[in-house]
């Protein structure tokens, strides 16, 4: 049984259907790439799971938990954990500042039996062990905002994890990046394989065929093949929309 499910997904804005009855599996632990030409959707399809969309119809499940309709921070409980395009850390803080309100928010009931001596340092070793997840164990006493793009990139992540998700939602982590940086991005995601479920929306193929155990292409709000990295790059119809023109991409579709 598939941990995440998305089912007959559709958003519309006035006369345009963004999502097109979307349909979208995850198993646990598997890497799972969402991606499609500008326009395609991937951004609404990701707003709708977070919540920051509300869909006009279709299913959204978490581990038996029905998503749609309840706010972000149950969503978050459920076990949803995003990271964002922009990102969300506090630029002023320390990188150790970051980690601490982000362990502190999502601590819930593990720190509630803890006498609070004993809380503060386990919040503290929560944060060094998020930083040293992400490789910035050498970076906790910087300002956050005065870190290097691929380094601010990494501290996002480690603040997603602090919730300690069943399933990340990437939306476009390399976004910004060189290579160099972007490699980095791949190891630190692939190193998160396995013990979280992650659907990754990127623009960077070499990242995708690299980390994707399964792919979903989308284009003009439908899923149009779903499938392993082999199956996708031979696929004809994935082929004409990414190199062909408008007409073959919109026959792609029909
Ligand atoms: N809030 C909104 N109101 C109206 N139209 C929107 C809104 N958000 C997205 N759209 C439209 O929905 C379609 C899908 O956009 P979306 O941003 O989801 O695509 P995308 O695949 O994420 O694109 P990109 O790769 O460029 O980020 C586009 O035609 C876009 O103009």
């Amino acid at each position: 049984m598939s941990l995440f499910k998305v089912a007959g997904l559709v958003k519309r804005f006035g006369a345009l259907l963004a999502t097109d009855h979307v349909d979208l599996e995850v198993q646990a632990g598997e890497i799972h790439a969402l991606i499609g030409p500008n326009g395609a959707g991937k951004s609404t399809l990701v707003n709708l799971i977070s919540g920051l969309h509300a869909p006009d119809a279709g299913s959204i499940v978490l581990d038996g938990v029905a998503l749609a309709g309840l706010p972000m921070h149950k969503r978050v409980e459920a076990g949803l954990s995003r990271c964002f395009q922009i990102t969300s850390i506090f630029r002023d803080a320390t990188v150790r500042d970051n980690l601490l309100l982000a362990a502190q928010a999502h601590a819930g009931s593990s720190l509630r039996f803890l006498r609070p001596r004993d809380a503060e340092p386990a919040l503290f070793e929560v944060a060094r062990a998020l930083a040293e997840r992400v490789g910035l164990a050498g970076q906790l006493e910087r300002i956050a905002g005065a870190l290097p793009h691929g380094a601010q990139r990494k501290l996002d992540v480690a603040l997603a994890l602090a919730a300690r998700p069943k399933l990340l939602l990437l939306d476009e982590p390399m976004a910004g990046m060189g290579p160099e940086d972007s490699e980095r991005m791949t190891e630190l995601i692939h190193s998160l394989r396995g013990d979280m479920a992650i659907l990754l929306i990127e623009h960077d193929m070499k990242a995708v065929f690299a980390l994707a155990d399964r792919i979903s292409v989308l284009v003009y709000g439908r899923v149009l093949v779903a499938g392993d990295a082999a199956t996708i790059k031979g696929h004809p119809q994935v082929q004409a929309v990414y190199l062909g023109t408008e007409d073959e991409a919109v026959e792609a579709t029909a």
